[in-house]
């Protein structure tokens, strides 16, 4: 899974126009998080969902969703069904992918509901940057688009962040970026 992950960044690197290995000291020595989700199912699904509405926080996430379905991403101004492929894993970019790429690429907000009949699982996969490294879009992209859109942090203040101080969801990494910012200023005034 790891490779896949970086063979995946490799390609995302080429897409955004910066070496395709620029990214890749960053993810190679990271601690990814594998994850079995289970969801039984409920008699009333209309009162819960089996994850809210988030955007992952980390970089990017490789997901197998076992046949009963339940994920929805929400594009288009709605929330959409992602039907279940037991030959495909879903893809998805990350927090820290959309800081890493100045904002070009955003995170995906997704949800997984349950039903009343079929318990549920998927595995997921969520590549990480290495804790203490700086996470920051490369020098060529942000002078390209003219303002870095993003502070520099490193995966273990987001982690700490969202284990911490907020629940991830779809405003997670607005919201860390003005914590990070508050902080700063709070320790050096
Ligand atoms: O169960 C799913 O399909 C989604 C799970 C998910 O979003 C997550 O584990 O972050
Ligand atoms: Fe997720």
């Amino acid at each position: 899974m790891k490779q896949l992950g970086m063979k995946l960044i490799e390609l995302l690197a080429m897409s955004l126009g910066v070496d395709r290995l620029h990214y890749r000291d960053l993810f190679e020595e990271g601690c990814s998080i594998m994850r079995c989700n289970n969801y039984p199912s409920c008699q009333q699904p209309s009162l819960t969902l089996g994850t809210g509405p988030h955007c992952d926080p980390t970089s990017l996430t490789i997901l197998h969703q076992d046949h009963v379905g339940g994920l929805h991403v929400f594009a288009d101004n709605k929330w959409q069904t992602v039907p279940p492929r037991l030959d495909a894993f879903v893809v998805n970019i990350g927090d820290t992918f959309t800081a890493l790429s100045n904002g070009r690429y955003k995170s995906c907000l997704h949800r997984a509901v349950v039903n009343k009949y079929k318990e549920r699982k998927s595995l997921a996969f969520f590549l990480c940057p290495k804790e203490d490294k700086l996470v920051r879009a490369p020098n060529d992209i942000v002078s390209m688009d003219g303002t870095k859109h993003y502070p520099d942090f490193t995966w273990s203040h987001l982690l700490h962040f969202t284990q911490n101080h907020y629940r991830a969801d779809q405003a997670t990494l607005p919201n860390f970026t003005k914590w990070l910012l508050s902080s700063k200023t709070t320790h050096t005034s």
